[in-house]
């Protein structure tokens, strides 16, 4: 399909508007401010996906699921609502229309500035929203436009009557570069046909693709249960079939929108079409099962999390707070040498210290491969995550970052605490050794939590450890801006010197050996437990 016109608009003194083909999407608006622009904006270009929607004032669907999918894909969205709807799990309550005018205004707001890559479309809610966006699209170079042909909510109601259609098969259909109906809007998009199997979704792609878009992707959810989801994708010469096991799970609202937006996420990323559809699908699958028993809402569906962060952070058998520094009241560091003498696994160890009062505990296992130290990470983070105590993983992020650990504890010549931060981003618990003040100050400035601090007795468990005893600690704590935890050659003996030293910001004690080189964990951290206890009064008291 060819076209051409010409354009005024008041944000260009000119605009020339091209022919272009159904092929090359949209027409290309350009000044010379618009030439400027993009030369600059190359410099870092954001991925950008424009979402062009209906808002769920439940969160789970429409606008707000297409803000949350490309947040969680790394891709900048903006935002074009067509309808503002009143509903939850139960169902649509309302929906109020935005006027075409304010969504043509919408649209030029956002495409006149900001380098928009792809623009995906939902709840298109009538014919003249459907004109108008059409039009105003053809104006501006987009690199690709995904279409996901909202006309009912997974409750039911209706989003969009056939008045639309004519508007998809002529205008909007011909313009997509994908094209995502389910099994309802792929029948009505299709007069009404009925589709009930797999076949049924192949002969449907095809006659999608008839209308004009490069690509359709017909999904199979709603296939009878006893079959696997399967979605079909037609590209115009082949078919891929797309099947993954069923999750059960009544948290599936928004599941299409959030697909389509992953797609158009991905699309803007630079990848091409197969690629984009494969890593949508997984993220969809990842998120639903992630989800699968929370509960939001009373109705009968509910949403997901798409940042897959909701189950660990507040549920019942996870950390429900962030680091205090009165966690490292007893810092229990395991070591897998002395756990083995002792006939013990490393979660056996965890365990134990737990029931005897460690407050916080490290995985400090030298000689773990890999494979092995995440599976001890993830079986102990169980453990910790149910009693609510925080689980670090000592050197190794990649680790952590594996067994979704709550941070790492790292020395002066480890990955350095501000890379780590990157990493593991702003809630996790990043703890540093520092020997000296200076080294104290740059822990603080890159962004750690807590410093340990030692040796402050000699100690055999760490080869070539500089001892800095007591005098070292406390100069190291009066230049810390951060809580301090004393390490090193430290036990029931002499613990309670070490608390005694007088500076606000020590907190407690790190140990080894006292506790994990010994017949019985529980026991030996109990009573250095009763120590700390003992000193904290005391000095409570005073
Ligand atoms: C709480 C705590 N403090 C200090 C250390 C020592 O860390 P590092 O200097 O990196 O030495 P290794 O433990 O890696 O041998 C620690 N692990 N924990
Ligand atoms: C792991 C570690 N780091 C130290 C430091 O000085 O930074 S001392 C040390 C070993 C602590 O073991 P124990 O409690 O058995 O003495
Ligand atoms: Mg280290």
């Amino acid at each position: 399909m060819a076209f051409s016109c010409t354009l005024s608009h008041p944000l260009f003194s000119k605009i020339r508007c091209v022919s272009v083909s159904a092929s090359s999407r949209v027409a290309v608006a350009m000044s010379n401010d618009s030439v400027a622009m993009e030369e600059k904006s190359s410099k870092l270009k954001i991925p950008h996906v424009l979402s062009v929607a209906g808002s769920d004032s439940g969160g789970g669907a429409g606008i707000q699921a297409d803000l949350k999918t490309c947040g969680a894909r790394g891709v900048y969205c903006s935002t074009v609502i067509t309808a503002v709807t009143a509903q939850n799990t139960i169902g649509v309550q309302g929906v109020n229309l935005v006027p075409e005018e304010f969504v043509a205004e919408q649209l030029r707001s956002v495409l006149s500035d900001m380098q928009v890559d792809v623009v995906k479309t939902g709840m298109l809610p009538s014919i003249g929203v459907v004109k108008v966006f059409c039009r105003i699209l053809k104006e501006y170079k987009v690199q690709a436009l995904v279409v996901d042909p909202v006309m009912a909510s997974t409750s039911g109601d209706v989003l969009a009557n056939s008045s639309i259609l004519a508007g998809l098969w002529e205008e909007l259909l011909p313009m997509a570069d994908i094209v995502t109906p389910n099994l309802k809007e792929a029948s009505a998009l299709l007069g009404g046909v009925k589709l009930t199997t797999v076949a049924d979704m192949h002969s449907a792609a095809k006659s999608i693709h008839d209308f004009g878009p490069r690509h359709v992707l017909v999904k199979g959810g709603d296939l009878p249960a006893s079959l696997d989801a399967v979605d079909v994708l037609f590209d115009g010469i082949n078919f891929h079939e797309f099947r993954a096991s069923r999750i059960q799970t009544r948290n599936t609202h928004g599941t299409g929108c959030t697909l389509a937006s992953c797609i158009a996420a991905e699309l803007a990323k630079g990848s091409p079409m197969l690629q984009a559809v494969q890593v949508a699908k997984h993220y969809v699958e990842t998120a639903l099962n992630y989800s699968k028993d929370i509960t939001i809402g009373s109705g009968p569906q509910g949403p997901f999390d798409h940042l897959l962060k909701l189950k660990h952070s507040f549920s019942s058998s996870s950390r429900q707070r962030g680091f205090s520094p009165d966690d490292l009241l007893l810092y229990a560091v395991t070591d897998s040498g002395m756990n083995k003498r002792w006939g013990r696994s490393i979660p056996d160890a965890v365990k134990a210290a737990i029931e005897g009062g460690a407050t916080i505990i490290q995985l400090r296992e030298k000689e773990a491969d890999t494979r092995e130290f995440v599976e001890l990470a993830k079986a102990s983070l169980e453990i910790c995550r149910s009693h609510g105590v925080p689980l670090l993983i000592n050197d190794r992020v990649d680790v952590a970052l594996a067994s979704d650990a709550d941070g790492v504890h790292v020395g002066q010549s480890d990955m350095s605490p501000r890379v780590v931060r990157s990493l593991l981003g702003p809630d996790k618990i990043i703890g540093v050794s520092c020997k000296t003040p200076e080294q104290a100050l740059q822990a603080w400035s890159d962004t750690a939590d807590y410093i340990g601090s030692g040796g402050v007795f000699p100690t055999s468990t760490k080869a070539n450890n500089k001892t800095i005893g007591l005098d070292g600690l406390k100069t190291v704590c009066l230049a810390s801006k951060l809580p301090v935890v004393a390490i090193g050659g430290i036990g029931i003996g002499n613990a309670g010197s070490v608390m005694e030293i007088g500076v606000p910001n020590l907190k407690g004690v790190a140990v080894v050996s006292a506790l994990f080189d010994r017949e019985c964990v529980t026991t030996e951290t109990r009573k250095l437990h009763s120590v700390l206890t003992d000193v904290l009064s005391t000095q409570a008291s005073r």
